[in-house]
This record gives C-alpha cells, sequence and structure tokens, in this order.
C-alpha cells in the first residue's frame, strides 16, 4: 500500500526522463554540470559516451570543442564520430601513421582514429579462433565524408595487408591493391555526380568486401551496389550535373575520339547541364588508366564511350506535338541530326530507334497493335532507353570490376566488408528513392541499436550488473509500417504496380490509408492538395508525395527498345542486354520486379551479411552546408548526430544508466549525506582516501542505503529492491545512475548542503556576537586602565608640582623669616631706641604702623578691593570702592571694628597687595608687593585676633 506514492513519483520521473528526448536536453544545475562535464575539458573527452551526462547538448560542444582544435575524431561508445574538415589533412592519412596504428600494441590507447577502426576490425578477424567476418558501416548525409572514409579504410587494407606480406612477391600484392583501389576511380567516374551538397556525390549505395586469405592478407574484393540514381542521366536537378564520366569525356577527349564520338568542341548536349564547371574529379585519364588496370581492354573501352556518347545524343532529341493523334510526333531537323548520331553510337537503325521512340506497341493475344506515342510519352520512351542503357552499363563494369578483383573462393577465408550507404533523406519533395533509401537507413537503424544495446549490456555485465534493456523501443513499428506483411507500404505499392492499369496517386492514398491508418507511425495531411503520407522515422517525420510513385516502383521498360539495343552492332550493349530479351521472360515474371522488391531484396541479402559479421560503425558529420572548412553549424550537427543514431545512443543510456562516476568520485561529492544523515556510514570514506574499490563500493552501497532510508522516511514509504534497481546499480568500479536517482542525489545533497550554510551563519552568528562582546569589554578595559593612567599621571604631576611648592615655599617661608627675623632684630633695636607711644611712623608711603592708638588712625590701605582677598579664590577681582572696600579689608583681615579705634581709608597706592600679615603682638604687616616687609611693623589692632607672627593671613600670587 505504501509503495505507489515514491514509485510513482520516481518512476513518473524516470518515465518522463527517459521517455521524453527533450528532457535530455534538460541543462542541469550549473554545479553538478561542472561536477560531471568540465565545460572547458570537454575537448579532452575521446569518447561522447563519457561526457557527463551524455545529452545532445554535452556531447555537440564536446564535438564542437575537438572541432575548434582541428581533432577529427571522436569515439562514440562503439561507434566512431568522424567530423569533415572540409580541407586536406595530410598528416592524419600518411602511410607512416597508417603503421603506426598497425604496429601498435594498443591502438584503442591512441587519438580516435578511423584507423583504430580498421586495425580493429584486422585483429579481429586475426585474433579469433574462428575468425569472424567484420562490417564496417560507415554512414552519414551526403558530402559527409562517406565515400573519403571507405577511401582510407580500403588504402589502410591495402598498405597493412601488403606490409605484412613477407612471402608474396611484391609484384602480386601491388597488383591486386592496385587492383582494389582502382576499382574507386571508375565507380567514382560512374556513380558519382555534382550536386548542390556535394561536388563528388555517390549517386548509389555500395558494400565493398575486402577478402583476406588465411594469413589475413589482403587477395581480393567484391562490390556489390544500391540503388543507382539512373533518372539523373536524363533529369538532372537544376544547378546539378550528371555523373562525371560524361564530364571527363567532354574534357579530355581527343580530337580522334571527338569525332568518333560526334563530340565536337563547343557542342552543347541538353543532359550535360553546368559544363562549363570543371572539378578535380574530372580528371578522363585518371579514369582510363584505372579501367587499363582492372583489365577493361581499350576495344571495351570504346564500346562504352561509344554508348555514352550514344545516350548524349539522344539528349539533344526533342519532340514535337503531332496535330494528328494518329501519327506519331516529328521530330525537327536537329533533332533527327542528333536521332541519327545516337542510331550511329549505338549501331542501330535510325528509322528503328525513331519508331520505338514514337510508337508503342500494345500486344493484343497474338496480335500486336501500333500506337502512336504523344509527345511526353516519347519523351519519356526517349528518357527510359537512356537510363536503362546507363544502368546496366553500370551494373556491368561492376561486374567486371568483381571479376577483375575477386579472389577465388578458395583463396580467401575472410573478409572485411566497407557499407557505404546513402544517409538519412529529407527534402522538400520526396519520392520512391527517398522511401527507399529511409527504408535502408532505418534496417541500418535497427541492426546499430541492437548492436548498441549488446554493447551496453556487454559494459553492464562487465561492470556486474545485473539489468537489461528488455523493454528498450526500437524502430519496429516504422519498419513494420514499410515492410510488413501482409500489409505494408511496400506491398500496397507493389500490389498498385503490378496491376495492369494506369496509376493513380488518390486509389493508393485511400488504400494506404484504409490499411494502415492502424499504425501510428503514418499520419496524413487531410488538407493538403497533393496526395502524400508522412513516416514517422526514428530522424524525424519524412512526408512522401505519392503522385509518380507507383510509375517509378514499376520501371517500365518498353521492351520495344530492349529488342532494338539486343540488334545493335555493339557487342557490349548486345551483351548487357542479354539475357533481358523481353521475348525470353514470361509477363508475370517481369511484372513481379519492382523497383521496391529488387530494393529490398538486395537489402535483405546485404543485412543477412552483416549480421552474421562483427559491426563496426563510423558515423560522418558534415560539420556545415556550405562544405566550408573549419566551419561548425550546431543546428546543422544536431539534425545529423538524431540522423545518424548517435541521439538513439543516447536514448538507448538513458533508458539504462546514463549516468556512471567512478566510486571515489561520487563518494567525494555525495559522501556528505552520509555524514550529515546520523549514520556512521558514507561519510569519512572520501577524506580518508580510499584506496580498494572494493571497500569504496561497500560505502557507496552504505551510502545509498541512507538516501533511500531518508526518501523513505520522508515520503513515508518503502521501495523494494527491484525499484532501487531500477534506480541505481553499484558496478565493480564505478555507480551507475538514472536521471531521477542523480536528482534524488542532488536533492538530498543540496538540503544538506543548505542546513549546513545555516549552520554555519548560526555559527558565524553567534561567534561575531561574542566577539562583539569581548571587544565591548577590552574597551571598557583599556578606557578604565587609560583613564587611570592618565590620573595617576596626572597626579604624579600634581604630586613633582606641590613637592616644588612646597620646597620653594619652605624656601620662601624660611627666606621671609629669616628677612623678617632680620627686620625684627633691627625695629627691636629701634624700639630701644624710641619710647613706646610715640607717634606712628611713617616708613613708607601708604603704610602705617598703628599702636596704642589713642586717636582714630588712618589706616592707609589698599586701592583695590582687599576685601575680596577675603575670597577663597586666590585671584582678587579689583572692583570694590570706598566703604565696600574697607568693610571688605576689615572682614577680610577679620579685625573687631571698634569704632572710632582706627579707620581705613584707600591708601592712593595703586600697587596691588600682595599679602597681608600678621605681626608680632598683634600687629598686622600689610606686606606689599614691592616690599612686603616695610609693612611688618604695622599693628592695625592689637586685640586683633592674629596670633601667629608674620602669619599670612591674605596673599595674592601673582
Ligand atoms: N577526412 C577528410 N579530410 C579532408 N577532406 C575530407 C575528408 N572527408 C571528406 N572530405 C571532403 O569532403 C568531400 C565530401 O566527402 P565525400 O564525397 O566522401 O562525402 P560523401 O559522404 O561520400 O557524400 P555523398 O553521400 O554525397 O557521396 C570530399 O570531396 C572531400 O573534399
Amino acid at each position: 500500500m505504501l509503495v505507489p506514492l515514491l514509485n510513482a513519483s520516481l518512476c513518473q520521473c524516470f518515465v518522463r526522463r527517459a521517455a521524453s528526448p527533450s528532457s535530455l536536453n534538460d541543462p542541469l544545475d550549473g554545479d553538478i554540470q561542472a561536477f560531471l562535464t568540465e565545460e572547458d575539458q570537454l575537448h579532452t573527452y575521446d569518447d561522447l559516451t563519457k561526457v557527463n551526462p551524455v545529452t545532445p547538448t554535452t556531447v555537440l560542444k564536446c564535438l564542437q570543442a575537438r572541432y575548434r582544435l582541428q581533432v577529427f575524431y571522436t569515439h562514440a561508445g562503439c561507434t566512431l564520430v568522424a567530423l569533415n574538415p572540409f580541407q586536406p589533412v595530410p598528416h592524419l592519412y600518411s602511410q607512416d601513421v597508417m603503421l603506426e596504428y598497425h604496429c601498435a600494441p594498443q591502438p584503442q590507447e591512441f587519438k580516435p582514429h578511423v584507423f583504430i577502426v580498421a586495425e580493429e576490425a584486422y585483429r579481429n578477424v586475426r585474433g579469433q579462433l574462428h575468425p569472424v567476418n567484420q562490417s564496417l558501416v560507415v554512414s552519414g548525409e551526403s558530402g559527409a565524408g562517406k565515400t573519403w572514409t571507405s577511401r582510407c579504410l580500403m588504402k589502410y587494407y591495402a598498405t597493412v595487408a601488403a606490409s605484412s606480406s613477407v612471402d608474396q612477391s611484391q609484384d602480386t600484392v601491388e597488383r591486386i591493391e592496385r587492383r582494389v583501389l582502382d576499382s574507386n576511380p571508375i565507380m567514382e567516374a560512374f556513380g558519382n555526380a555534382c550536386t548542390l551538397r556535394n561536388n563528388n556525390s555517390s549517386r548509389f549505395g555500395k558494400y565493398i568486401q575486402l577478402q583476406l586469405d588465411s594469413s589475413q592478407l589482403l587477395v581480393g574484393a567484391s562490390v556489390q551496389t544500391y540503388l543507382l540514381e539512373k533518372t539523373r542521366v536524363a533529369c538532372q536537378p537544376v544547378n546539378e550535373r550528371n555523373f562525371h564520366i560524361f564530364y571527363q569525356m567532354m574534357n579530355g577527349a581527343t580530337d580522334l575520339q571527338r569525332k568518333e564520338w560526334k563530340m565536337a568542341h563547343g557542342q552543347r548536349f541538353a543532359w550535360l547541364p553546368a559544363s562549363e564547371k570543371t572539378l578535380e574529379e574530372d580528371g578522363f585519364q585518371e579514369t582510363l588508366e584505372a579501367m587499363g588496370h582492372l583489365g577493361i581492354s581499350a576495344g571495351t573501352q570504346r564500346q562504352i564511350f561509344k554508348i555514352l556518347a550514344g545516350i548524349l545524343q539522344l539528349g539533344n532529341v526533342t519532340f514535337s506535338t503531332s496535330l494528328d493523334e494518329s501519327q506519331p510526333c516529328s521530330l525537327d531537323e536537329e533533332s533527327k541530326d542528333f536521332l541519327q548520331g545516337a542510331a550511329e553510337l549505338l549501331c542501330v537503325s535510325a528509322e528503328e530507334l525513331q519508331t520505338c521512340l514514337s510508337v508503342r506497341t500494345l500486344q493484343a493475344g497474338k496480335h500486336s497493335l501500333a500506337k502512336p506515342c504523344s509527345q511526353a510519352e516519347s519523351s519519356t520512351r526517349r528518357n527510359c532507353l537512356a537510363k536503362v542503357t546507363y544502368a546496366r552499363l553500370f551494373e556491368w563494369l561492376v561486374t567486371f570490376i568483381n571479376n577483375s578483383i575477386c579472389a577465388d573462393a578458395s583463396v580467401w577465408t575472410n573478409f572485411i566488408g566497407v557499407l557505404d550507404v546513402y544517409g538519412f533523406e529529407c527534402f522538400g519533395v520526396n519520392n520512391l528513392e527517398q522511401l527507399c533509401i529511409n527504408y535502408a537507413n532505418e534496417k541500418l537503424q535497427q541492426h546499430f541499436v541492437a548492436h548498441y544495446l549488446r554493447a551496453q549490456q556487454e559494459e553492464y555485465v562487465s561492470e556486474g550488473l545485473e539489468w537489461s534493456f528488455v523493454k528498450y523501443q526500437d524502430n519496429q513499428s516504422c519498419l513494420d509500417l514499410m515492410e510488413g506483411g501482409p500489409v505494408g507500404v511496400f506491398s500496397l505499392l507493389n500490389e498498385e504496380s503490378r496491376l495492369n492499369r494506369a496509376s493513380d496517386a488518390q486509389t493508393l492514398r485511400v488504400r494506404l490509408e484504409k490499411e494502415l491508418s492502424n499504425n501510428p507511425s503514418i499520419s496524413w495531411d487531410r488538407f493538403s492538395r497533393e496526395p502524400h503520407f508522412t513516416v514517422a522515422h526514428y530522424a524525424g517525420g519524412v512526408s512522401y508525395q505519392i503522385q509518380g510513385m507507383v510509375e517509378k516502383n514499376k520501371d517500365p521498360v518498353p521492351p520495344e527498345l530492349i529488342s532494338l539495343l539486343l540488334k545493335s552492332d555493339v557487342p557490349l550493349l548486345r551483351h548487357i542486354f542479354s539475357g533481358k530479351d523481353p521475348k525470353d521472360q514470361s509477363t508475370k515474371e517481369l511484372s513481379k520486379v519492382t523497383v521496391v522488391s529488387k530494393f529490398k531484396n538486395s537489402l535483405e541479402s546485404l543485412m543477412k551479411i552483416l549480421h552474421s559479421t562483427t559491426p563496426h560503425y563510423t558515423r560522418c558529420i558534415k560539420p556545415n552546408p556550405d562544405c566550408q572548412p573549419m566551419t561548425f553549424q550546431e543546428e546543422q550537427v544536431t539534425s545529423q548526430l538524431r540522423a545518424c543514431g548517435i541521439v538513439e545512443t543516447i536514448h538507448i543510456s538513458a533508458a539504462g544508466f546514463p549516468i556512471r562516476i567512478p566510486f571515489k568520485d561520487f563518494l567525494q561529492r555525495y559522501g556528505i549525506i552520509g555524514k550529515h544523515s546520523g549514520s556512521k556510514s558514507g561519510g569519512d570514506s572520501a577524506d580518508h582516501g580510499l584506496t580498494g574499490v572494493k571497500e569504496a563500493c561497500q560505502e557507496v552501497k552504505k551510502l545509498l542505503r541512507v538516501v533511500f532510508q531518508h526518501t523513505q522516511r520522508d515520503l513515508l514509504i518503502g521501495l523494494d529492491q527491484e525499484r532501487h534497481n531500477a534506480l541505481v546499480h553499484c558496478g565493480r568500479t564505478k555507480v551507475f545512475l538514472s536521471q531521477p536517482m542523480l536528482h534524488l542525489l542532488e536533492d538530498r545533497r543540496k538540503t544538506i548542503l543548505s542546513r549546513c550554510a545555516f549552520t554555519i551563519q548560526c555559527c558565524w552568528r553567534r561567534y561575531r556576537r561574542r566577539r562583539h562582546r569581548s571587544c565591548q569589554q577590552s574597551a571598557t578595559l583599556i578606557q578604565a586602565a587609560v583613564r587611570s593612567w592618565l590620573v595617576r599621571r596626572k597626579l604624579r604631576r600634581w604630586d613633582r608640582a606641590a613637592a616644588v611648592i612646597q620646597n620653594t615655599w619652605k624656601k620662601w617661608k624660611t627666606l621671609l623669616k629669616s628677612l623678617a627675623e632680620a627686620e625684627l632684630d633691627d625695629a627691636k633695636d629701634l624700639a630701644e631706641e624710641d619710647p613706646p607711644g610715640l607717634t606712628p611712623v611713617v616708613r613708607e608711603r601708604g603704610s602705617v604702623q598703628l599702636s596704642h592708638i589713642q586717636e582714630p588712625v588712618t589706616v592707609r590701605g589698599w586701592p583695590m578691593g582687599l576685601a575680596l582677598a577675603s575670597a577663597p579664590s586666590i585671584t582678587v577681582s579689583m572692583t570694590a570702592t570706598g566703604l565696600q572696600k574697607m568693610m571688605s579689608v576689615m572682614a577680610s583681615l577679620n579685625l573687631p571694628s571698634r569704632r572710632g579705634e582706627y579707620k581705613v581709608e584707600t591708601n592712593q597706592c595703586t600697587r596691588e597687595l600682595a599679602s597681608i600679615r600678621a605681626q608680632p603682638k598683634g600687629s598686622v604687616k600689610l606686606h606689599c608687593q614691592r616690599s612686603p616687609l616695610l609693612y611688618a611693623d604695622r599693628q592695625p589692632d592689637l586685640k586683633s585676633d592674629v596670633t601667629g607672627f608674620n602669619e599670612i593671613l591674605l596673599e595674592k600670587t601673582l
């Protein structure tokens, strides 16, 4: 009951991520992305399956980074991805490099290269107890570099097989090598053409078997071709050219040949458009040499070129509409000449040729009926004659090449096959050719997926994983749609083609819709004017036009034409049509052979061969549509990665365990989960640097247990072992993770990290608070210490000052005392001389000596407010006047106020008062600044409270 919740949530996530291709594009969080793949290190990844996570985006970035650094080859698991440099890179393909790869004990450790694939296949054959044949499948879109790569592989084998031959005569080896290699220029001259996408585009598919003897030496080869685009002979797409061989003849023929071939300088041929464009592929001499090497005699060569020249002449024959329907179309004068020329070159009767082209023979029982053709029909018959002749000539050439290079069955024991097939095609208008090509690609894709799945499974097994891709959905439903019996697109198309009636696109469309509407891989746009059907291929949907499909499938060749050619005086022409005489074959037999059925049969036999061999895939990628060197267009590459199955491999990875992390890295990143989950597991391992893989595995398992426990606790449900295994697996050296498991781990890690961050924040804040508080306390302490130090310093200074003052004061006092005593001694002496009661002696201006006063005496005082002298302050403000002053003086001197006994009056003396001192026996000494001692003998009141002699009653500091 508890299981469904988590299962539902995890598995929904799992299904969503695994099933939807777009989910693979999900940008992962920057941090995990950086952990899994370091972007600046992307170019170092030699294998695309090692980028983490394997998504189209990371794969694309990796390829781009490598291309920028001129690294053109990258592994993608069991596939090799080859980016076209579109410029010569001679050092990459030299003979030395070939031998280097061949002689290396472990070529896999070298940089990715097509030679690794070649060498691996070569060693596979050699190393087996019962040698297994090998197949090198080279695919990609037009111009991606398939032909180049196939050539490279053939050169490699020609070199390494020859280099290993010590006991054979060099001559023999060279002859075989040469022949094998010479088959290339011939086939390219006859089967390649300049198209908008590639100047040297192969217009046929081929499978070359390189035959090896028991000593693994190259002893021969054989070629099987598929679906030559023969319509090109009579109908070239705009801005494209016919097959190279016609231009080679035009450019390279001698005058004699020109005369013979009716190919004058400046002669224009309708079927040779863009003849002014010269290509490096137009080397006629090279083709002639190759023909010679392969043993095509000069006579046969002459016949071949005569036939080709005849075809060119035919192209210039145009029919005019006949006004009378009972009469065949007429020819203008020029066309008559060209027809005559064609007939001469093909060595047939010109009249017969014209009749064959413009009159149809209808068979009614034993009677035959002649029916003039319309202009269009006549043109079709003309084209048909050219196409069938060229196709038969090409077939014959291939057979000849095979006869020339194929070793005797008793000589060779094994082979390495090189398959160079057209890639997935999707144009504006797609017809039967595209249907066949895409069908072949579907077949190869299925083969590839099965092989890749096997390779993945093998890796899982080697890592000890018990998991299988049993539920992986491949492209079977699309194949069922096309080839399915009893009802499929091909069978319905064949049925329509075999009916002896005019083909009608609408009828076929209705039949397709009625019979196949249950298949999810087919759809229709009901609003489209043109009848068509859309097939959902693995590489994307392609809409096929039904119009003309049945006719193309029938590929009818008017029997009159074949009969005519069989009468030709050119032996080769007779030969290539021999055995095809319509009279010798029953109509039933003929009607059986449609283009589709022929193609399907040849593909089936190819698939049988592929299934019996060990395949090696090379996916060629065209980095830009303009064939420019060092230009990488992301969209262009992405669509090719999808079309060549690399994205499929990514889906396969996603269906399994797309993320693989070595134990050590895993523990380093996720060890924190164990540490912070209250469990002892998983935490310390990364810190202590585990060395043993076994211990690391144990730690990882513990850690995963913790994660699951937590997930269960969080979601209150349980996960069974089966579900665990669908999410994560511990291999022998790595942890295999599904996308949902990665997200689970990442979520857990993030939660823990944010909890840790919160704890760190709390600690930090607490620490900051404490630090602040202690700072405050310290500041207070320092302040107190400084203050006390300042006070102490001040006190010390005060002490010192007081001591100085005291000292000085003491000295001063002593001095005064001594002076006073000296004065007193003088006064005594005077007193002894002057008897008491005498009138005061004025000693000094402004001062009086009061003694035994009978009359109120005038005390000449001090001009300033002596009264203020009694103020606590030692600084006296001199503002008081008159009585105030007198009173204040009285008060300050603390003199008893005895009315009438004395009076104090302001002295005229403006000098400042220094001090007032007590005199002996009650006298007061008014001490002036200048000579205070002059007042020492003044005695204002004998009954005063002044006690001390010479005591300072009041003093003003200066
Ligand atoms: N490895 C390479 N180094 C240098 N140039 C290359 C390489 N591969 C391809 N090219 C260039 O790219 C061009 C197209 O390559 P190629 O003819 O092999 O394409 P293709 O896939 O066979 O195309 P098609 O399907 O049309 O035949 C070549 O003519 C060559 O100039």
